[in-house]
């Protein structure tokens, strides 16, 4: 049986769901794709290759194993892109939350049916019809759980408003010992500078106490004065919209000192090494064509108690 906990973004990692790159499918029409990023690579012709997404993603793979972590990996389901793993289930303390997510992902759950078969199902939540949240808008950090989200006026426009407020509503109901800190996001299905797709495309919490935010990813400034003054301003790093746009707040802590970062990242990965982490350095400027890159394309299961 597997173990599951995750109580913050940081903690050590024990074992973890890897998305895979293998099989994706052709590349998708414009009217297909469910990002503005993807669609701009799309029309200029440079939609990433199964080759490139398989030899990054076995980048990031080896790392993750180098420091010790079970690494499992989806099923590989015909024709489907299963890169994004991130957003199909997420933990939150031992329980692990089933997804309602976009329509056009809603296959790619199945292919981690043999991980839930070693869970225990009272350890499983599925959400009702209706209510939709994608683990990229959901972050536990201890005892408070923070998550990007759209008010209908959005959510209804958006195919990239993935999480709405039945979403937001349902993880209070479920986790009534957490302070739930719901933030509205940003959103463009034509832009990709000026879309956070999730939670994790303009912000993250690193280290024990401190956080990469692109502000201009947040709806309501009162949110960012919020993160500001709960992290403070010394332990925040602000990114562009370029910087959001490469994304830079994606990357993926193995632990409070460790972050796998993007190799071309050179700004934020000094930034990283000067305030003293371990930065370990993947290519993956391929995968993040797709409007997504390390932490989305993974489904942490146990961090450290
Ligand atoms: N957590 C994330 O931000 N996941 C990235 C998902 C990218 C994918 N192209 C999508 O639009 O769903």
């Amino acid at each position: 049986m597997i173990d599951l906990h995750i109580k913050n973004e940081t903690s050590k990692l024990e074992a973890v769901v890897l998305g895979v790159a293998n099989s994706p499918g052709s590349v998708p029409t414009i009217d297909n794709a469910y990002d503005p990023k993807s669609k701009e690579f799309i029309r200029k012709g440079q939609y990433p290759t199964e080759e490139d997404t398989v030899r990054e993603m076995d980048a990031f793979a080896n790392i993750l194993t180098k420091y010790g972590v079970k690494v499992y990996r989806p099923e590989i389901l015909e024709d489907l892109n299963q890169i994004f793993t991130r957003d199909i289930c997420f933990v939150i303390d031992n329980m692990i939350v089933v997804a309602n997510v976009l329509k056009e992902r809603d296959e790619e759950v199945h292919a981690i049916d043999y991980v839930f078969d070693q869970i225990n199902p009272n350890q499983i939540i599925e959400m009702p019809d209706g209510i939709r949240a994608e683990g990229g808008d959901v972050m536990p950090w201890n005892g408070k759980l923070f998550i990007g989200y759209s008010e209908p006026e959005d959510f209804n426009m958006y195919q990239v408003s993935r999480t709405n407020r039945e979403g937001v509503d349902f993880l209070k109901n479920q986790f009534p010992h957490y302070e739930v800190h719901a933030f509205e996001l940003v959103k463009s299905d034509d832009d990709p500078r000026a879309n956070a797709l999730h939670l994790d495309c303009c912000f993250q919490p690193i280290g024990k106490d401190q956080a990469i935010i692109f502000p201009g990813g947040f709806k309501n400034q009162k949110d960012v004065e919020f993160l500001r003054s709960y992290f403070g301003e010394e332990n925040i790093i602000e990114i562009t919209r370029e910087e959001m746009y490469n994304m830079y707040s994606n990357v993926f802590s193995i632990s409070p000192e460790v972050i796998v970062s993007e190799k071309n990242f050179t700004r934020l990965n000094t930034e990283l090494r000067k305030r003293g982490f371990t930065v370990e350095e993947v290519p993956y400027g391929e995968i993040s064509k797709q409007e997504g890159l390390l932490r989305c394309s993974t489904l942490p299961l146990r961090r450290t108690k």
